[in-house]
């Protein structure tokens, strides 16, 4: 097992004492019914101040009227109800968000939460594309993944939380319900940590069971590497902002499946710097009269904030996601921000103003700093911008990196290609024991970083194309281009069959699979194994601690002989040679025959002859020409009147067909 199998085991999630966290109750009236009624209006008012009378005319035909009355009506006394409410609502409006929700689940652009298996490239996925596993590309706001989680692991994920539940005497609800003894005040709102409520070492022993489930007969899977402090691991951390009912500004999560903002404040798997940053933005937005975005009426202009951080540096990248490229006293906010968090190294304006689910939007400006950040993993230095995919635990990052590498054993003669390689980490630290690196990778932002790192690492033989990872290495094959080391590192949704196709076709003797989806690495090592591979062994690295994700690096090589025998023949006329015109005839001498049945026979006589024959006949006629009758046990069957022999008629009919068939 290795060393670092059981790091973590004795960790424990549930177990840790952690302080409530409040829901974000805002910072305005408390009036509740009036400050709400009296905040639309307003904020109609001044909208129509700015000069969007016909938006506002136009939004109010379209039903502001109706949300006004509403939430008049309602109320919101109780954040709880209206949430379940609104949820039910938003479910209602389900097929509003269907099409919207068109835009791919992949990258950065997207609006998901807490996962992120698949970020990088994907403000370019095409609206309402499949996947190859048929799959919609785009789940709005759901853990990343869930959709197919949901479905098949749900059931032992639902049994293990109710069993948790009903030992610590509590009762599991549906997903609007809230466990007062959950460590998260709105874990089941979020739906982002299915697992969190779990001790540790119980989440890891799901997701080993889960794993080994889904590769069964395919690979065998080795236990899985925890983490030791499983809490507040995540370098990334988005925020959606929002008002509430009563017109404060609030800043969170999307509830799952729906567009309704669940008010966050701390989060236990998050970066607690990250937190602290959104909730000061939070908190600086009123005096600087920077309006939340809303989603309803298009008013606004902050829609997300997301924080990054470097792990080893500290560096931190704030990016403030606006939807018009108009942001009032922006240098007055960036210098107020930054002399509350110093610690800032460099803040993006994103420019967002489409009505998708894409959280990033094409433009950005740097406000202050370099525009990006660097990190450092496995001794390389890595920058990263605001679009790129850079994994969200980088702990567990480098231990799944030096497995992935360890499993391709490179000896620093061989051609890797790096494939869906994002900012060239596996690619960067591969170089330096290979003897040429290729890595491809979709999204240009990814790529142009993936450049700048391996020039800031003074790395030579490594080259990087923008490209979809398949199309690249058909291309390749077609060119007659062979290598030595796949590792390929897909999104969420896996590779597809032209990429492995050509994996095959490029002769590559080791694949390194690193995986954040369990079941679509499954579909996908069987694949590779009808060209030919086999899967060695998979590795678990749990990235993704609270949640039922896991990261997996699976090694497949291609199969070869177990021994071989070394002939030497040659062809030719004369002594010791061996004529080619006989090796011809003995082949076809050798050639298997059609099975001929007595079914064909009788149908050829009676095709040929127009009468019919008894199989008893037939038996009869090749016994008496010596033929073997093991092919049919029926054929020795006694006639019900053994006396009779076929007419001599029906002797030469069988046998011309035994001659037809080549039985005689
Ligand atoms: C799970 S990430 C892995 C990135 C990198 N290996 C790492 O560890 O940071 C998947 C990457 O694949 C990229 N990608 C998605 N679809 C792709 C495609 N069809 N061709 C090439 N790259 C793709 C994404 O942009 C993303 O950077």
């Amino acid at each position: 097992m290795d060393k670092r199998a059981d790091r973590g085991m004795s960790g424990k999630m549930a177990g840790k004492t952690v302080k409530r966290v409040g829901i974000d109750s805002g910072t305005g009236s408390r009036k509740g019914v009036k400050g709400d009624k009296g905040g639309v209006r307003g904020r109609v008012r001044d909208n129509v101040k700015g000069g969007v009378k016909d938006r506002v005319r136009d939004n109010v035909r379209d039903g502001v009227k109706d949300r006004v009355r509403d939430n008049v009506k309602d109320g919101v006394k109780d954040r709880v109800r209206d949430n379940v409410k609104d949820r039910m609502r938003d479910n209602m409006k389900d097929s509003k968000h269907k099409v919207r929700d068109g835009e791919g689940k992949n990258g950065a652009g997207e609006s998901g939460k807490r996962f992120d298996g698949n970020e990088g490239a994907f403000s370019r996925q095409r609206s309402g594309e499949k996947r190859r596993d048929g799959s919609s590309p785009r789940v709005r706001k759901g853990a990343d993944g869930l959709s197919v989680s949901k479905k098949q692991n749900g059931g032992a994920l639902n049994a293990e939380r109710r069993s948790e539940d009903s030992k610590r005497g509590g009762s599991y609800g549906g997903r609007g319900s809230r466990r007062s003894n959950s460590i998260c005040p709105v874990l089941n709102l979020c739906g982002g940590c299915q697992l969190l409520d779990m001790e540790y070492a119980k989440q890891l022993a799901f997701k080993q069971k889960q794993a080994e489930e889904l590769l069964k007969g395919l690979c065998p899977v080795k236990p899985i590497i925890g983490m030791k402090d499983p809490f507040h691991y995540r370098n990334k951390v988005h925020a959606v902002f929002d008002r509430d009912k009563r017109g404060n500004i609030i800043s969170g999560i999307y509830e799952e499946n729906t567009h309704h903002v669940v008010p966050v404040e701390k989060c236990l798997i998050e970066d607690q710097k990250a937190d602290e940053i959104i909730g000061t933005i939070r908190g600086m937005l009123k005096s600087f009269k920077i309006r939340t975005y809303d989603e309803d009426t298009g008013f606004g202009l902050l829609r997300h904030v997301i924080i990054r951080k470097g792990f080893s540096t500290g560096e931190i990248m704030v990016v403030l996601v606006t939807a018009s490229p108009v942001f009032p006293s922006k240098n007055n906010f960036v210098k107020a921000l930054r002399e509350k968090h110093p610690e800032i190294t460099t803040i993006v304006q994103n420019i967002n103003g489409r009505g998708t689910s894409m959280v990033l939007g094409d433009k950005e400006h740097v406000l202050y700093g370099k525009g990006y950040i660097v990190d450092e993993l496995c001794g390389c230095r890595f920058r990263i911008s605001s679009k790129s995919f850079y994994q969200v635990n980088p702990v567990q990052t480098e231990i799944l990196y030096e497995k992935a590498l360890s499993l391709a054993g490179l000896t620093g003669q061989e051609l890797v290609v790096d494939a869906y390689c994002g900012i060239g980490t596996i690619g960067i630290i591969a170089s330096k024991t290979a003897g040429k690196v290729i890595g491809v990778e979709l999204n240009q932002d990814a790529v142009r970083d993936a450049v700048n790192n391996a020039k800031m690492n003074g790395i030579e033989n490594i080259r990087f194309y923008c490209n979809d990872a398949g199309r690249f290495l058909v291309n390749m094959a077609e060119q007659g281009e062979k290598a030595d080391v796949v590792i390929m590192d897909p999104p969420r949704s896996g590779s597809t069959e032209e990429f492995m196709d050509a994996v095959g076709k490029l002769g590559a003797e080791k694949v390194v699979y690193v995986s954040c989806n369990p079941e679509t690495l499954a579909r996908d090592v069987r694949y590779m194994k009808k060209l030919g591979y086999r899967a060695e062994e998979a590795w678990l690295v749990d990235m993704f601690p609270g949640t039922v994700h896991v990261e997996t690096v699976v090694l497949l090589s291609h199969k070869k002989a177990d021994s071989y025998i070394h002939i030497d023949v040659e062809f030719g006329e004369g002594e010791g040679k061996i004529p080619v015109d006989s090796i011809a005839k003995r082949a076809e001498a050798y050639k298997p025959k059609e099975k001929v049945t007595y079914k064909m026979i009788k149908e050829y006589i009676e095709a040929k002859y127009g009468f019919k024959v008894h199989t008893a006949y037939i038996a009869e006629v090749k016994r008496d020409l010596g033929l073997p009758m093991y092919d049919a046990p029926n054929a020795v069957e006694e006639l019900k009147q053994p006396r009779k022999h076929p007419t001599p008629e029906k002797v030469e009919a069988i046998k011309d067909a035994l001659r037809y068939f080549a039985v005689i």
